[in-house]
């Protein structure tokens, strides 16, 4: 949790879900998916015969990338595949390596035989390189941001094509989000303003799953509004060891130039009205205030890119227009599909959206936040430019690191060549 607190800038409330409980969780229920993988056997024999379902790893080795965000997430990409007998070659984000290491190194001390996981930091392009280039690549296990994913599928793609591989590579990936809450005349705003900050600032904006469009009712808005600035004046930013800190600074100096442009960009547009925050100081620390904009227009695109930062962008529409504007939810995003959720307590209007968004998110959720998934609870992950969409914390993700092999026996002889039908 210290390592996880110091090296991603984590109070210890979101160390605690990510560096103990997410991680325990993970090793815990894997087990059980593990259990649940190599019990599913052949249902029907026929007399004189036996079959059964040879669980095995696959016949080459992962390469597991990882992102800084989320100590869990690569201890869980790599203790997955391992687990079920595969060799694993770990490159951490160079942004995470501290955390990552002290992982490492207790799966070493709790008896993990050694070059099961090789642990290779270095250059990332370097490194991709090599694992790229070797016959024996039988899986990417990876999860960070769209665009690396698409440039390491297309590698692969090309290394499939030039039959470089003695398989074809497994391709399993959780990746990048613009994640969207929708508020309806109906919600409980206390309730979908509390769960936005929650969703939007906790670590900054900085989880994969963080909510960063919101559309809200007219009607309602000005209450959304006032409730949002009455709570966002309690929170506190600062450094991550001082327990009163809610968020702390983002990742490093790339993310935040890369924020604080967008936010400057939106300072200047015409569409944008800035009203929340907009703060941000890097003299010690990368720290960038709560900050939400308003569009005057739905056509914008900050609707479409994710700045992985503490920066929402709401949309205020007319009630009337609840229905229309669930198209145009599952229209923009970027292209992603990773989280969503409504605020609403009409039933029809919840089902509707339920139905209408139904590839609009891959964790839908009702009267609570986009962030958070728990393993064994809710699996977790998006397709569309989301990822593969195989859900962390679930069975379905095991599965992809295994080559199951299919075995038959016979216990009689076969008396003759030709078919009844022959005679
Ligand atoms: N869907 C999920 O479950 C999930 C979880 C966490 C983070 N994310 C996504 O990850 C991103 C944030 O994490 P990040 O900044 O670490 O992502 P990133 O894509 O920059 O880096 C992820 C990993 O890829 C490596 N990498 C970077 N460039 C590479 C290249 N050219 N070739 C090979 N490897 C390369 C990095 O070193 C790191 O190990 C966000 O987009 C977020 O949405 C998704
Ligand atoms: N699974 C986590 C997000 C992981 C990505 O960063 C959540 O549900 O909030």
């Amino acid at each position: 949790m210290a390592a996880t607190m110091l090296g991603q800038g984590k109070n210890a409330w979101q160390a605690e879900i990510d560096a103990a409980a997410e991680l325990a969780d993970f090793y815990r229920f894997n087990v059980s998916y593990a259990e649940e993988i190599y019990s599913r056997q052949p249902t029907l024999n026929e007399k004189g015969q036996s079959g059964k379902t040879d669980w095995r790893p696959l016949e080459g080795f992962v390469y597991a990338v990882s992102p800084f965000n989320f100590t869990a997430i690569g201890g869980n990409l790599v203790s997955g595949p391992a687990l079920l007998g595969n060799v694993v070659l770990w490159k951490p984000s160079p942004s995470n390596i501290y955390a990552s290491y002290l992982l490492y190194k207790i799966l070493r001390e709790a008896g993990l035989p050694p070059n099961v996981i090789q642990f290779i930091n270095g250059d990332a392009e370097l490194v991709t390189k090599v694992a790229l280039e070797h016959r024996e690549l039988s899986a990417i296990n990876f999860t960070g941001s769209s665009d690396v994913f698409r440039s390491l599928y297309g590698k692969i793609a090309d290394g499939v094509k030039a039959k470089k591989y003695r398989d074809f590579p497994r391709l399993v990936a959780e990746t990048s989000g613009k994640n969207f809450h929708l508020i309806h005349q109906s919600a409980d705003i206390s309730n979908a303003v509390k769960h936005t900050i929650r969703a939007s600032f906790e670590y900054s904006g900085q989880k994969c799953s963080a909510c960063s469009r919101i559309y809200i009712p007219e009607s309602r808005a000005k209450e959304f509004f006032s409730e949002m600035k009455q709570e966002l004046s309690q929170v506190k930013m600062g450094h991550p060891e001082d327990f009163q800190s809610f968020l702390g600074p983002v990742i490093n100096q790339a993310a935040f130039d890369k924020i604080t442009s967008a936010m400057e960009k939106a300072n200047k547009d015409n569409h944008l009205q800035l009203a929340v925050g907009g703060g941000y100081n890097s003299s010690k620390g990368y720290f960038i205030e709560p900050t939400i904009y308003t569009s005057d227009t739905l056509d914008h695109p900050l609707f479409d890119q994710e700045l992985f930062g503490p920066v929402l962008v709401a949309y205020v529409y007319p009630d009337a227009e609840f229905d229309s504007l669930l198209g145009a939810i599952d229209k923009q995003g970027g292209g992603f599909a990773l989280t969503g959720a409504i605020f609403a307590n009409d039933q029809a209007a919840i089902r509707k959206a339920e139905n209408e968004l139904r590839y609009a998110a891959g964790n839908f959720y009702t009267n609570c936040k986009t962030t958070g998934a728990v393993i064994g609870q809710q699996s977790f992950g998006g397709a569309r430019s989301s990822g593969t969409n195989d859900k962390a914390g679930s069975a379905n993700m095991l599965m992809r690191f295994t080559a199951p092999r299919t075995l038959k026996e016979e216990y009689h002889s076969l008396n003759n060549v030709l078919y009844p039908s022959n005679a």
